[in-house]
């Protein structure tokens, strides 16, 4: 059997395969009731050598002059965004970048997950040659995982590469896409197939901007922060249960904590394995099946987060009848998922569905020889990468669709 150790372990157990995440305390709430004052709360950092940056997480820092002290310097700043997130926050942005920069202009792409794709993508290079932008020029992601994904992909191959910044605005970007350095677009035949590992300077995780946010955006959301739990923080995995009405109602002291934790989980998984040669693979965990739902049913039909719930009840299914976890875990993930907002049937792609899903789930990035690569998990905490013959997939497949 393929497996490769991907467990996050605690300091004493830990060795070279596997990773160690600080200890936080996420069984207690900070006693913070209502908005939080202005500002930092925390900062997680990310540690990648010469290419480490810290992730600021607090309410108003869109506002707050010291947000936006000590980036690179630049007569140039462009402020990458769309036509939703825009209108609502690129005024304050381009406000508070204006004493820094000679200029800030703005690109305003189209919205959703059809448009992450090269023509979309062409649009910032047409737009940073037509006003002769230098080399020295600061990109500014200002929105969701779309947006991040692709100007982080546009600076990786501006000339050859230019800094940039995430300004992550819904909860999936914060809690996730602005954190790590993969950026990317999609192909119809696979999701962000074509990208680049390219870490941001900075992630400002403005808490404020989530207040705008659809609420089944929110939800999509929560998808990744319950990730966390199953692949490295049993402890983390309980606070959310006992706290997803918190979360669905958006009280900003249990936001700001799911904010924090998933950044620091993140961030030590990253920070020991920026290129996915091993460990990173487990922030996958039920992408396999979610990315062949996005490709299946096309491009924004289902949300990401909205996929990646459905594919997590599917990978935890997996991990059942492979023997790893009970069926009362795999029916407690489920009711978390489903209290989260986000849908736990998979659904049907073709009427051959289960070939379908196998041929879309064949150029998953985690394949290797034909092989499709799943992240399983146990009850304690660790995940692992594993080869899965097509016949218990298949299994998996049908008693999980609608
Ligand atoms: N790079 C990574 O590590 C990584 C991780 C997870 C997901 N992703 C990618 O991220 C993408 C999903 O990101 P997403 O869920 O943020 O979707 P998204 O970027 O499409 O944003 C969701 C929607 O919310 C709107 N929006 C954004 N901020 C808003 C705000 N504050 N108020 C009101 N509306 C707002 C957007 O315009 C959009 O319509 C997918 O393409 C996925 O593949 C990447
Ligand atoms: O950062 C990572 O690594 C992840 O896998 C995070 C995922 O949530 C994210 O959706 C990522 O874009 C998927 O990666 P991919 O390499 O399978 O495209
Ligand atoms: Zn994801």
């Amino acid at each position: 059997m393929d497996t490769a150790a991907t467990g996050i372990e605690t300091p004493h157990r830990a060795n070279a395969a596997h990773a160690t995440v600080p200890t936080a305390d996420p069984t207690g709430i900070p006693a913070v009731r209502g908005a939080a004052p202005p500002g930092v709360l925390h900062t997680v950092t990310i540690d990648l050598g010469e290419r480490s940056y810290p992730i600021l997480i607090g309410p108003g820092l869109l506002d707050a002059p010291a947000t936006w002290a000590g980036l690179p310097r630049a007569s140039t700043a462009v402020i990458v965004t769309n036509e939703t997130v825009g209108p609502l926050y690129a005024p304050r942005l381009r406000a508070a970048l204006a004493p820094h920069y000679g200029r800030v202009l703005e690109v305003v792409l189209p919205d959703g997950e059809a448009h992450k794709d090269w023509p979309t993508l062409n649009r910032i290079f047409d737009a940073l040659l037509a006003e002769a932008c230098d080399r020295k020029t600061v990109l500014f992601a200002l929105g969701g995982g779309v947006i991040g994904d692709m100007t982080g992909f546009a600076a990786a191959c501006y000339m050859r590469g230019v800094p940039f910044v995430q300004v992550p605005t819904t909860l999936l970007a914060q809690v996730d896409s602005s954190v790590g350095g993969k950026t990317a677009i999609n192909h119809p035949l696979g999701k962000n197939m074509i990208g680049a590992f390219y870490q941001p300077v900075r992630v400002v995780c403005d808490l404020d901007t989530l207040s705008t946010l659809p609420a089944r955006e929110f939800s999509a959301g929560l998808a990744e922060v319950i990730k966390y739990g199953p692949i490295a923080d049993p402890a983390f995995l309980g606070w959310i249960e006992a706290h997803i009405a918190a979360l669905v109602a958006r009280e900003p002291a249990a936001v700001a904590l799911a904010v924090r934790r998933s950044c620091e989980i993140k961030a030590a998984v990253v920070g020991q394995d920026e290129r996915e040669s091993g460990l990173r693979a487990i922030l996958n965990f039920g992408h396999t099946f979610g990315h062949a739902i996005e490709a299946g049913l096309g491009y924004g039909a289902w949300l990401h987060g909205e996929a990646v719930g459905c594919g997590m009840v599917m990978a935890a299914t997996l991990s059942h009848r492979l023997g790893r976890v009970s069926a009362g875990y795999v029916e407690r993930l489920t009711r978390l998922i489903a209290a989260a907002g986000l849908p736990t049937r998979a659904p049907v792609l073709a009427s051959d569905n289960a070939a379908r899903y196998l041929e879309l789930m064949r150029v998953d990035k985690k394949a290797e020889g034909g092989a499709i690569r799943f992240v399983v998990v146990d009850e304690a905490g660790h995940a692992t990468l594993q080869a899965v013959p097509d016949a218990l997939v298949a299994e998996v497949i049908d008693a999980c669709t609608a």
